[in-house]
Protein backbone atom coordinates (compact mmCIF):
# COMPACT_ATOMS: atom_id res chain seq x y z
CA UNK A 1 0.00 0.00 0.00
CA UNK A 2 1.77 2.83 -0.50
CA UNK A 3 2.80 5.11 2.49
CA UNK A 4 0.85 8.18 1.60
CA UNK A 5 -2.55 6.70 2.05
CA UNK A 6 -1.71 5.39 5.47
CA UNK A 7 -2.61 7.22 9.13
CA UNK A 8 -0.01 8.93 10.95
CA UNK A 9 1.70 8.09 13.94
CA UNK A 10 -0.49 9.86 16.33
CA UNK A 11 0.60 12.65 18.38
CA UNK A 12 -0.23 11.50 21.80
CA UNK A 13 1.68 8.09 21.88
CA UNK A 14 5.41 8.58 23.91
CA UNK A 15 8.08 7.73 21.48
CA UNK A 16 11.50 7.38 22.25
CA UNK A 17 13.66 9.70 19.80
CA UNK A 18 17.13 8.81 18.02
CA UNK A 19 19.65 10.10 16.93
CA UNK A 20 19.36 10.82 13.11
CA UNK A 21 22.66 10.13 11.09
CA UNK A 22 23.25 11.63 8.19
CA UNK A 23 25.13 8.84 5.74
CA UNK A 24 26.68 11.22 3.45
CA UNK A 25 28.32 12.72 6.18
CA UNK A 26 29.46 9.38 7.39
CA UNK A 27 30.78 8.22 3.66
CA UNK A 28 32.80 11.29 3.08
CA UNK A 29 33.95 10.66 7.12
CA UNK A 30 32.86 13.69 8.96
CA UNK A 31 34.46 13.43 12.22
CA UNK A 32 31.21 15.39 13.88
CA UNK A 33 28.79 12.87 12.21
CA UNK A 34 31.00 9.69 13.32
CA UNK A 35 30.94 11.39 16.79
CA UNK A 36 27.57 11.14 17.07
CA UNK A 37 26.78 7.67 15.51
CA UNK A 38 29.31 6.82 18.21
CA UNK A 39 26.97 7.94 20.87
CA UNK A 40 24.22 6.46 19.23
CA UNK A 41 26.21 3.14 18.95
CA UNK A 42 27.15 3.63 22.51
CA UNK A 43 24.27 4.27 24.44
CA UNK A 44 21.21 2.88 23.02
CA UNK A 45 22.72 1.13 19.56
CA UNK A 46 19.96 2.45 17.46
CA UNK A 47 19.61 5.23 15.12
CA UNK A 48 17.61 6.90 12.17
CA UNK A 49 19.55 6.98 9.01
CA UNK A 50 18.86 9.28 6.13
CA UNK A 51 19.86 10.16 3.00
CA UNK A 52 20.94 6.09 2.14
CA UNK A 53 19.83 6.16 -0.99
CA UNK A 54 18.36 2.75 -1.12
CA UNK A 55 14.56 4.39 -1.58
CA UNK A 56 13.85 2.80 -4.81
CA UNK A 57 15.26 -1.22 -3.57
CA UNK A 58 12.93 -0.51 -0.54
CA UNK A 59 9.63 -0.12 -2.69
CA UNK A 60 10.89 -3.22 -4.90
CA UNK A 61 11.11 -5.40 -1.85
CA UNK A 62 7.77 -4.88 -0.67
CA UNK A 63 6.24 -5.14 -3.68
CA UNK A 64 8.36 -8.99 -3.58
CA UNK A 65 6.98 -9.22 0.13
CA UNK A 66 3.34 -8.21 -0.87
CA UNK A 67 3.78 -10.90 -4.43
CA UNK A 68 5.04 -13.62 -2.29
CA UNK A 69 2.57 -13.35 1.39
CA UNK A 70 -0.20 -13.63 -1.16
CA UNK A 71 0.85 -16.84 -2.47
CA UNK A 72 -1.58 -19.67 -0.79
CA UNK A 73 0.01 -20.73 2.26
CA UNK A 74 0.08 -24.41 1.26
CA UNK A 75 2.57 -22.75 -1.48
CA UNK A 76 4.74 -20.71 1.06
CA UNK A 77 4.89 -23.46 2.76
CA UNK A 78 6.69 -25.85 0.91
CA UNK A 79 10.08 -23.45 1.69
CA UNK A 80 9.11 -23.12 5.48
CA UNK A 81 12.58 -22.88 7.20
CA UNK A 82 12.14 -25.76 9.43
CA UNK A 83 12.84 -26.48 13.18
CA UNK A 84 16.89 -26.89 13.04
CA UNK A 85 17.40 -23.62 13.32
CA UNK A 86 17.84 -22.23 9.71
CA UNK A 87 16.23 -18.75 9.05
CA UNK A 88 16.61 -18.81 4.98
CA UNK A 89 12.87 -19.40 3.50
CA UNK A 90 9.51 -19.04 4.85
CA UNK A 91 8.05 -18.57 8.48
CA UNK A 92 4.22 -18.65 9.08
CA UNK A 93 2.68 -16.52 11.57
CA UNK A 94 2.64 -18.59 14.75
CA UNK A 95 5.58 -21.02 14.09
CA UNK A 96 7.36 -18.57 16.86
CA UNK A 97 7.11 -18.27 20.81
CA UNK A 98 7.29 -14.34 21.63
CA UNK A 99 7.63 -14.82 25.63
CA UNK A 100 8.56 -18.16 28.02
CA UNK A 101 5.12 -18.68 28.45
CA UNK A 102 5.04 -19.76 24.44
CA UNK A 103 2.12 -17.50 22.92
CA UNK A 104 2.36 -17.00 19.40
CA UNK A 105 4.14 -14.08 17.34
CA UNK A 106 1.95 -13.59 14.57
CA UNK A 107 4.18 -12.24 12.07
CA UNK A 108 4.71 -13.91 8.87
CA UNK A 109 8.33 -13.28 7.18
CA UNK A 110 10.05 -13.96 3.97
CA UNK A 111 13.97 -14.42 4.16
CA UNK A 112 16.36 -14.83 1.89
CA UNK A 113 20.13 -15.53 1.85
CA UNK A 114 22.88 -13.02 1.10
CA UNK A 115 24.49 -15.95 0.00
CA UNK A 116 21.38 -16.91 -2.58
CA UNK A 117 21.06 -13.45 -3.84
CA UNK A 118 24.59 -12.84 -5.08
CA UNK A 119 24.87 -16.11 -6.33
CA UNK A 120 21.97 -16.03 -8.30
CA UNK A 121 21.01 -17.67 -10.65
CA UNK A 122 23.24 -20.82 -8.84
CA UNK A 123 21.58 -21.65 -5.96
CA UNK A 124 23.86 -21.41 -2.67
CA UNK A 125 21.70 -21.99 0.32
CA UNK A 126 18.25 -23.20 -0.49
CA UNK A 127 15.20 -22.67 -3.06
CA UNK A 128 12.62 -19.66 -2.95
CA UNK A 129 8.94 -18.90 -4.13
CA UNK A 130 8.74 -18.26 -7.85
CA UNK A 131 7.92 -14.55 -6.79
CA UNK A 132 11.22 -14.33 -5.17
CA UNK A 133 13.01 -15.74 -7.68
CA UNK A 134 11.06 -13.50 -10.56
CA UNK A 135 12.77 -10.59 -8.55
CA UNK A 136 15.98 -12.15 -7.37
CA UNK A 137 17.93 -9.87 -10.00
CA UNK A 138 16.17 -6.84 -10.35
CA UNK A 139 15.25 -5.92 -7.15
CA UNK A 140 16.65 -8.64 -3.99
CA UNK A 141 20.57 -8.52 -5.17
CA UNK A 142 20.30 -5.00 -6.01
CA UNK A 143 19.20 -4.67 -2.27
CA UNK A 144 21.11 -6.67 -0.81
CA UNK A 145 24.29 -5.05 -2.12
CA UNK A 146 23.45 -1.42 -1.45
CA UNK A 147 22.81 -2.42 1.98
CA UNK A 148 25.76 -4.41 2.02
CA UNK A 149 27.46 -0.96 1.28
CA UNK A 150 25.89 0.68 3.60
CA UNK A 151 26.37 -1.48 7.04
CA UNK A 152 30.06 -2.46 5.84
CA UNK A 153 30.85 1.65 5.85
CA UNK A 154 29.00 1.99 9.57
CA UNK A 155 31.31 -1.39 10.65
CA UNK A 156 34.61 0.51 9.21
CA UNK A 157 33.80 3.59 10.97
CA UNK A 158 33.00 1.97 14.48
CA UNK A 159 35.73 -0.32 13.78
CA UNK A 160 38.28 2.71 13.54
CA UNK A 161 36.20 4.28 16.82
CA UNK A 162 36.75 0.95 18.64
CA UNK A 163 41.07 1.65 18.22
CA UNK A 164 40.80 -1.62 15.66
CA UNK A 165 43.41 -2.09 13.24
CA UNK A 166 42.16 -1.45 9.93
CA UNK A 167 39.72 -3.73 8.51
CA UNK A 168 39.38 -6.32 11.65
CA UNK A 169 35.22 -6.10 11.10
CA UNK A 170 35.20 -6.27 7.76
CA UNK A 171 37.32 -9.19 8.01
CA UNK A 172 34.84 -10.78 9.88
CA UNK A 173 32.90 -10.59 7.62
CA UNK A 174 34.04 -11.72 4.35
CA UNK A 175 31.62 -11.15 1.39
CA UNK A 176 32.81 -14.76 -0.07
CA UNK A 177 31.96 -17.02 3.48
CA UNK A 178 28.55 -18.32 3.46
CA UNK A 179 26.95 -16.34 6.90
CA UNK A 180 23.47 -15.68 8.27
CA UNK A 181 23.27 -12.30 6.17
CA UNK A 182 19.89 -12.00 4.75
CA UNK A 183 16.62 -9.68 3.76
CA UNK A 184 13.60 -10.04 5.45
CA UNK A 185 10.27 -8.81 4.47
CA UNK A 186 7.82 -8.61 7.14
CA UNK A 187 3.68 -8.82 7.32
CA UNK A 188 1.71 -8.53 10.58
CA UNK A 189 -2.06 -8.52 9.99
CA UNK A 190 -4.33 -5.75 10.93
CA UNK A 191 -4.47 -6.42 14.85
CA UNK A 192 -6.63 -3.61 16.51
CA UNK A 193 -6.15 -3.27 20.38
CA UNK A 194 -9.06 -3.07 23.13
CA UNK A 195 -8.25 -0.38 25.52
CA UNK A 196 -6.44 -1.58 28.72
CA UNK A 197 -5.84 -4.81 27.46
CA UNK A 198 -2.01 -5.79 27.01
CA UNK A 199 -0.66 -5.43 22.90
CA UNK A 200 -0.67 -8.78 21.19
CA UNK A 201 2.80 -8.94 20.73
CA UNK A 202 3.74 -9.39 16.75
CA UNK A 203 7.39 -10.47 17.33
CA UNK A 204 8.88 -10.80 21.16
CA UNK A 205 11.27 -8.80 22.75
CA UNK A 206 14.84 -9.54 21.36
CA UNK A 207 18.31 -8.77 20.23
CA UNK A 208 19.29 -8.57 17.12
CA UNK A 209 21.55 -12.03 16.25
CA UNK A 210 24.27 -10.18 14.42
CA UNK A 211 25.88 -7.30 13.62
CA UNK A 212 23.79 -4.63 11.75
CA UNK A 213 20.39 -4.48 10.85
CA UNK A 214 19.50 -1.87 8.53
CA UNK A 215 15.27 -1.33 8.85
CA UNK A 216 12.46 0.10 6.92
CA UNK A 217 9.18 1.15 8.45
CA UNK A 218 5.88 2.43 7.33
CA UNK A 219 4.07 1.95 10.02
CA UNK A 220 4.59 2.47 14.11
CA UNK A 221 5.03 -1.22 15.82
CA UNK A 222 8.73 -1.05 17.02
CA UNK A 223 9.90 -0.69 20.66
CA UNK A 224 12.54 -0.25 22.76
CA UNK A 225 13.10 -1.18 25.77
CA UNK A 226 15.10 1.72 26.98
CA UNK A 227 17.99 0.63 29.83
CA UNK A 228 16.63 2.50 32.98
CA UNK A 229 13.22 2.79 31.79
CA UNK A 230 10.50 0.23 32.96
CA UNK A 231 8.22 0.55 29.91
CA UNK A 232 8.45 0.16 26.49
CA UNK A 233 8.55 2.99 23.99
CA UNK A 234 7.65 3.05 20.12
CA UNK A 235 10.23 4.32 17.76
CA UNK A 236 8.33 6.50 15.66
CA UNK A 237 8.90 5.63 11.75
CA UNK A 238 10.30 8.68 9.72
CA UNK A 239 9.47 8.59 5.56
CA UNK A 240 12.86 7.97 3.42
CA UNK A 241 14.92 7.49 7.39
CA UNK A 242 15.90 3.97 7.96
CA UNK A 243 16.59 2.86 11.31
CA UNK A 244 19.97 0.89 12.12
CA UNK A 245 20.77 -1.25 15.32
CA UNK A 246 23.95 -2.98 16.11
CA UNK A 247 23.24 -6.80 17.27
CA UNK A 248 24.81 -9.42 19.54
CA UNK A 249 28.03 -9.71 17.91
CA UNK A 250 28.95 -5.90 18.04
CA UNK A 251 28.36 -6.08 21.52
CA UNK A 252 30.66 -9.25 22.24
CA UNK A 253 33.36 -7.90 19.88
CA UNK A 254 33.34 -4.28 21.47
CA UNK A 255 33.35 -5.96 24.84
CA UNK A 256 30.18 -4.19 25.50
CA UNK A 257 31.39 -0.86 24.30
CA UNK A 258 28.78 -1.32 21.48
CA UNK A 259 25.05 -1.77 22.78
CA UNK A 260 22.65 -4.19 21.07
CA UNK A 261 19.48 -3.42 22.52
CA UNK A 262 16.10 -5.36 23.58
CA UNK A 263 13.40 -4.68 21.13
CA UNK A 264 10.30 -5.78 20.25
CA UNK A 265 7.12 -5.04 17.35
CA UNK A 266 3.35 -4.59 19.00
CA UNK A 267 0.50 -3.49 16.87
CA UNK A 268 0.57 -0.38 15.53
CA UNK A 269 -0.62 2.58 17.62
CA UNK A 270 -3.94 4.53 17.28
CA UNK A 271 -5.86 4.11 14.12
CA UNK A 272 -3.02 2.99 12.48
CA UNK A 273 -3.52 -0.57 13.92
CA UNK A 274 -6.35 -1.54 11.09
CA UNK A 275 -3.58 -1.38 8.33
CA UNK A 276 -1.61 -4.49 8.08
CA UNK A 277 2.12 -4.17 9.01
CA UNK A 278 5.42 -4.05 6.52
CA UNK A 279 8.88 -3.95 7.18
CA UNK A 280 11.93 -4.75 5.53
CA UNK A 281 15.27 -5.77 7.16
CA UNK A 282 18.76 -6.56 5.96
CA UNK A 283 20.76 -8.06 8.23
CA UNK A 284 24.59 -8.07 8.64
CA UNK A 285 26.00 -11.33 10.64
CA UNK A 286 29.65 -12.26 10.83
CA UNK A 287 31.12 -14.80 8.47
CA UNK A 288 29.75 -18.84 10.20
CA UNK A 289 33.14 -19.60 11.24
CA UNK A 290 33.39 -16.02 13.12
CA UNK A 291 34.31 -16.98 17.05
CA UNK A 292 32.19 -14.49 18.97
CA UNK A 293 34.44 -12.96 21.63
CA UNK A 294 35.81 -9.83 22.77
CA UNK A 295 38.83 -8.29 20.76
CA UNK A 296 40.53 -7.69 23.38
CA UNK A 297 44.29 -8.48 21.71
CA UNK A 298 43.48 -6.01 18.64
CA UNK A 299 42.46 -3.02 20.92
CA UNK A 300 43.20 -1.81 24.30
CA UNK A 301 39.72 0.39 24.36
CA UNK A 302 37.98 -3.28 24.32
CA UNK A 303 40.73 -5.02 26.32
CA UNK A 304 39.76 -2.29 29.31
CA UNK A 305 36.08 -2.19 29.11
CA UNK A 306 36.71 -6.07 29.51
CA UNK A 307 38.66 -5.45 32.36
CA UNK A 308 36.58 -3.21 34.48
CA UNK A 309 33.61 -5.47 33.93
CA UNK A 310 34.89 -8.55 35.44
CA UNK A 311 31.33 -10.09 36.22
CA UNK A 312 30.41 -10.02 32.53
CA UNK A 313 31.58 -13.00 30.28
CA UNK A 314 32.51 -12.46 26.38
CA UNK A 315 33.99 -15.42 25.73
CA UNK A 316 30.51 -17.33 24.24
CA UNK A 317 32.94 -20.16 22.33
CA UNK A 318 30.55 -20.06 19.82
CA UNK A 319 30.58 -20.03 16.34
CA UNK A 320 28.63 -17.08 14.64
CA UNK A 321 26.70 -19.90 13.25
CA UNK A 322 26.20 -21.73 16.68
CA UNK A 323 24.92 -18.46 17.93
CA UNK A 324 22.58 -17.79 15.56
CA UNK A 325 21.12 -21.46 15.44
CA UNK A 326 20.43 -22.03 19.17
CA UNK A 327 18.52 -18.40 18.95
CA UNK A 328 16.46 -19.68 15.80
CA UNK A 329 16.07 -23.23 16.76
CA UNK A 330 14.80 -22.59 20.52
CA UNK A 331 12.20 -19.56 19.28
CA UNK A 332 10.38 -22.14 17.30
CA UNK A 333 7.66 -23.38 19.09
CA UNK A 334 7.53 -26.98 17.49
CA UNK A 335 10.76 -27.48 19.54
CA UNK A 336 9.37 -26.05 23.06
CA UNK A 337 9.45 -27.62 26.03
CA UNK A 338 9.08 -24.96 28.51
CA UNK A 339 10.41 -21.59 29.94
CA UNK A 340 13.72 -23.09 29.69
CA UNK A 341 13.39 -23.19 25.77
CA UNK A 342 12.60 -19.41 25.55
CA UNK A 343 15.73 -18.85 27.86
CA UNK A 344 17.78 -20.68 25.56
CA UNK A 345 16.84 -18.76 22.47
CA UNK A 346 18.59 -15.80 24.22
CA UNK A 347 21.08 -13.68 23.50
CA UNK A 348 23.80 -11.07 24.90
CA UNK A 349 20.65 -9.66 27.29
CA UNK A 350 19.61 -12.46 29.26
CA UNK A 351 21.98 -15.29 28.58
CA UNK A 352 23.12 -16.50 31.81
CA UNK A 353 26.85 -17.35 30.26
CA UNK A 354 27.10 -14.07 28.54
CA UNK A 355 27.27 -10.26 29.41
O1 LIG B 1 9.54 -4.95 12.14
C1 LIG B 1 10.27 -4.26 12.82
O2 LIG B 1 10.10 -3.03 12.97
C2 LIG B 1 11.45 -4.88 13.55
C3 LIG B 1 11.76 -6.29 13.15
C4 LIG B 1 12.82 -6.94 14.00
O3 LIG B 1 13.17 -6.48 15.06
C5 LIG B 1 13.50 -8.17 13.53
O4 LIG B 1 13.03 -8.79 12.56
O5 LIG B 1 14.53 -8.56 14.14
FE1 LIG C 1 15.11 -7.27 15.66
Amino acid sequence: MPAATLPPFPDDVPTHPLLVIDYELIKSRDQHEIDRLWEAATNLGFWYLKNHGVTEEVDGMFDMGAETMALPLEEKMKFEQGDDGISFGYKAAGANAVDATGRLDTVEFTNVAKDDALAWPRVARRAYPSTVNARMESTIAPFIRKSLEINNTLLDVLNNKLGLPPGTLLAKHPIEEFSGSEARVIRNPPTPTSKGQPPKLAIGSHTDFGSLSFLHNRLGGLQVLVPGAETWQYVKPIPGHAICNLGDAMALFSGGILRSNLHRVVPPPGAQSAHERWSLVYFTRPGNSVVLRALVEDSPLIAQAVAKTPEKNFETSATSLEWFTRRIKNQRIKNRTGPETWMASRGTEANPAVV
